[in-house]
């Protein structure tokens, strides 16, 4: 059976499935935590970026004042802007999301992307997005990341969307070791070698879009999500189970943890509900066979960015 949590290299457990919140609307987003924890989920994955931290905070913190769940159960994670890479606007940034969480400390705080936006750069940053980019390195960025960790600010410090080289420069340089790259994985882009990668290195894959964001099907450019091909939904039948929980099962099986966003109550219990059955060799082999290494998230206009990480094979 597939494990519920990951021990991370600082002995903290992560629980395998936390609930992603990106594009979880105001108004929407209160009801999928409180919905959440109601069903089990202990891991919340949530960013400055996404504008809802405040609405997460206030239903993690009603779930804690009524007795459902206590501080030291839930693990939180939040990542740092793009336009806060410079080593002093590191402790402040989170100190914001803090506020609006309304929460003492995060579990986990990631810098979000290896690449700088100039601090004053417009947000999100559109049109010629070039004149915005920062050289801010993310070894200075990281050198922020491990003074909000020593002031207690987060217990554990990592990064997304780094590449294998990325991951190993900070590792060549840090003081406190990052735990986590959190990533998209799903079986169109599996992730397999930089998981070997980060896995040698004691670092943990957190995998987001990990159902391929569903609402892009049919969007030109984007690779088919595999919750929609019917062989995948066959091999659910036979488990009882369905596309989604047949994928997310696949990806906890790679040791990846999964953070699928809904703001659907009925699917977000579906989404937790993985843990009770074990795909065979030749199913596996059938959704390894999805891997192309094709994005739903590239962020093209950062190309030419001095730290854009997805050139590299992995
Ligand atoms: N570090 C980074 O750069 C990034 C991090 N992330 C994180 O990862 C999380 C997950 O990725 P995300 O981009 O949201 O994409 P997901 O792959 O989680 O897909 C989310 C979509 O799938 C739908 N869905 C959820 N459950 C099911 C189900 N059981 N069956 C069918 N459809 C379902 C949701 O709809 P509905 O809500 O209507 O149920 C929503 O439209 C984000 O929310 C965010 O927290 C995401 C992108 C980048
Ligand atoms: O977390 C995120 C959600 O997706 C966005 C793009 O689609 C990213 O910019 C961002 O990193």
């Amino acid at each position: 059976m597939l494990p519920k949590t990951i021990k991370l290299n600082n002995g903290v457990e992560l629980p395998t499935v936390g609930l992603g919140t990106f594009k979880s609307k105001p108004g929407e987003v209160e009801n999928a935590v409180k919905a959440a924890i109601d069903a089990g989920y202990r891991h919340f994955d949530c960013a400055w970026i996404y504008g809802n931290e405040a609405e997460v905070g206030t239903a993690i913190r009603e779930k804690i004042a009524s007795g459902s769940v206590k501080r030291e159960e839930l693990f939180i994670t939040s990542k740092l802007w793009n336009n806060f890479h410079d080593s002093e606007e590191v402790v402040p940034a989170l100190k914001r999301s803090l506020e609006a969480f309304g929460l003492d400390y995060l579990d986990l705080y990631l810098i979000h992307w290896p690449f700088g936006l100039k601090k004053d750069s417009p947000i999100p940053a559109s049109g010629d997005i070039q004149q915005y980019f920062s050289d801010v390195d993310y070894l200075e960025t990281w050198r922020g990341m491990e003074d909000a960790y020593d002031l207690g600010l987060t217990k554990s410090i990592g990064f997304s969307n780094f590449n294998a080289s990325q991951v190993q420069r900070v590792l060549d340089h840090c003081r406190i070791k990052p735990v986590v790259n959190q990533v998209e994985c799903n079986p169109n882009i599996n992730q397999k070698k930089l998981n070997a990668f980060c896995k040698e290195r004691g670092i943990v894959l957190v995998g987001y879009c990990p159902l391929g964001r569903s609402e892009f099907v049919g969007k030109p450019g984007f690779p088919a999500p595999t919750i929609f091909d019917p062989r995948v939904a066959e091999i659910g039948k036979k488990y009882n189970k369905s596309p989604a929980q047949v994928v997310l099962n696949y990806l906890a099986s790679l040791g990846v943890s999964v953070i699928p966003k809904s703001a659907t109550p009925s699917r977000i219990i579906e989404n937790l509900n993985i843990f009770d059955f074990t795909l065979n060799a030749e199913e596996t082999a059938y959704l390894d066979s999805f891997n192309t290494n094709q994005r739903v998230t590239s962020l093209p206009d950062f190309k030419d960015h001095k730290y854009y990480s997805f050139s590299a094979e992995f």
